[in-house]
């Protein structure tokens, strides 16, 4: 009877709601994922990454591929698996894009899909390439008025696109490198509650499986705009290691010591 009671009862338990990144950059991840029995233990919830991260502040999903600049933000927070989106140098994807040369810059579009990506180029505005231009939000698609004096950060696959467009390319994962020796992490497995550990082991297991999987993930995606190969194993780099930790917890750092305002989070 009670092994009966706690089998309808997992029967109804509801799946872990997980939040990923509709970019290019999670596929090989979210396809470990799907190869993976854990999918029947899961609800992927795909979105850009600012929208990630006010579910898991709202608390509508369990966890997901968050944007790390917002891990201050939450009331509790756990960073799980070994397995992240990070670059240790360029990062192809994350970029900020000018007609005229950096010096010359004199305002700065922040793209509204992201969180971390606009804080760490206010950092290197500040710290690496010493400028201060006017700062502003975005809402909406802003590319097109990336002209003059006016530059923008730019992430995901509209930065691959925007790459063949504009004069100019500073690709931020090649900046915080070339100003702290370190890689960096964009986003990473962050719940806001602790999950069961028998979970996160498969979950693990089925993001490494991914990674593994590189070459099938991109032989299914057609993608003429940028080599995936060449993105998925030499841009972006996805172990979760102990350099990469050291590097979150200085970008963590940074972000308390200089952007003293609170990340506001756009209503959809
Ligand atoms: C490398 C990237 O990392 C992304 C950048 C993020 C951000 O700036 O908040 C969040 C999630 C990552 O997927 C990219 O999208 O190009």
């Amino acid at each position: 009877m009670f092994y009966y009671l706690c089998a309808v009862k997992l029967n109804q338990l509801e799946k872990i709601k997980v939040g990923i990144v509709n970019y290019l950059n999670a596929k090989p991840l979210v396809y470990g994922l799907k190869q993976s029995s854990v999918i029947h233990d899961i609800e992927l919830i795909a979105d850009y990454p600012a929208n990630i991260a006010r579910q898991l502040l709202e608390g509508t999903i369990d966890i997901g591929l968050v944007p790390v600049a917002v891990i201050p933000h939450l009331k509790e927070h756990y960073i799980n698996t070994d397995w992240c989106i990070g670059c240790d140098g360029p990062v192809a994807s994350v970029c900020l894009f000018s007609e005229v040369p950096v010096e010359q810059i004199e305002t700065v579009l922040l793209d509204y899909q992201s969180r971390t990506s606009v804080a760490l180029a206010k950092i290197l505005l500040r710290e690496h390439w010493k400028i201060q231009p006017r700062l502003v939000d975005t809402k909406t698609d802003f590319r097109t008025d990336i002209k003059g004096t006016t530059a923008g950060v730019v992430i995901g696959d509209r930065a691959l696109e925007q790459r063949n467009k504009s004069a100019y390319v500073y690709d931020l994962g090649e900046a915080w490198k070339q100003m702290t020796g370190l890689p960096f992490v964009f986003a990473a497995w962050v719940s806001n509650k602790k999950l069961p550990d028998a979970f996160i082991a498969a979950f693990n297991q089925a993001n490494e499986a991914g990674v593994n999987m590189i070459p099938s993930v991109v032989a299914t995606t057609p993608y003429p705009v940028f080599d995936l190969h060449t993105y998925y194993t030499h841009f972006i780099n996805y172990q979760l290691d102990q350099p990469k930790r050291e590097a979150l917890q200085l970008f963590l750092a940074k972000l308390t010591e200089h952007t003293k305002e609170p990340v506001v989070m756009e209503q959809k």
